[in-house]
């Protein structure tokens, strides 16, 4: 116990299994390679997240070696994990919680296809209903930025913020997805590849027929009524 109290503690405890388990999503979708990409989480009732280790294999991640911190992305001391570094992102998670309140939880991936499109720079137009539903329009592109201080997670922020959609490719990177919670934050993930893998194939095939805006509209709020 870390002397946050009995409910918290108890908060703390489901989230540590609820994140080390998406993990597992990441690689069951193909969205990562070795140890890159991150889920993280927020804990409910308290200034404070739940992020994955740096650098550990993806088969020995499990609730005890979740990390917990603060919301400046630092280690809370004396806590299950706290001997190793957090992940290499965990400042973009932490500027993201910050500034975003609504946000419950942040993933990153290196997903194969949405890196495609980061490397160019371009948005993923909303040229299927999948996307519409999900992503309200295109998935924007955020601002090239390096690991080491806020630039990643302003980048993320400033492009989320306002839009419909819970992903960015943030350019030269790769995707990040925010979402009310952890496992949103991960459907965003899978379903960002699956649409850039999408439009990458019908653009071999020639230029996609755009979604009207009202049809557009409509789907994205039918989804939204619809959605946990
Ligand atoms: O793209 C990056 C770095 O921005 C990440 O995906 C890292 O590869 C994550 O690695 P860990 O530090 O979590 O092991």
């Amino acid at each position: 116990m870390s002397g946050f109290g009995p409910e918290l503690e108890v908060g703390i405890a489901r989230l540590r299994a609820e994140v080390a388990n998406l993990h597992a999503e990441l690689r069951h979708y193909g969205l990562v390679v070795w140890t890159g990409g991150n889920v993280s989480g927020r804990v409910a009732g308290a200034d404070l997240f739940v992020i994955k280790p740096s650098g550990v294999s993806y088969d020995q991640l499990a609730p005890e070696n979740m990390i917990l911190c603060d919301l400046d992305g630092v280690v809370v001391q004396g806590t299950p994990g706290a001997g190793r570094s957090p992940s290499s992102d965990t400042a973009a998670h932490a500027y993201v919680y910050r500034n975003m309140p609504e946000v419950g939880g942040v993933v990153h991936t290196h997903s194969p296809y949405a890196v495609a499109w980061a490397t160019r720079g371009e948005p993923i137009p909303c040229v299927t209903t999948a996307i519409a539903a999900e992503f309200g329009g295109e998935i924007p592109v955020g601002p090239f930025a390096v690991i080491g201080d806020d630039a990643i997670g302003r980048g993320i922020v400033d492009t989320l913020s306002g839009h419909r959609s819970p992903a960015v490719l943030m350019q030269n990177h790769g995707p990040f997805t925010i979402g009310p919670d952890a496992r949103s934050a991960v459907r965003s993930a899978v379903l960002v590849e699956d649409a850039a893998r999408a439009v990458h194939l019908a653009r071999q095939l020639g230029e996609p027929i755009p979604i009207a805006q009202d049809a557009l509209d409509e789907r994205y709020r039918l989804a939204s009524q619809l959605s946990p």
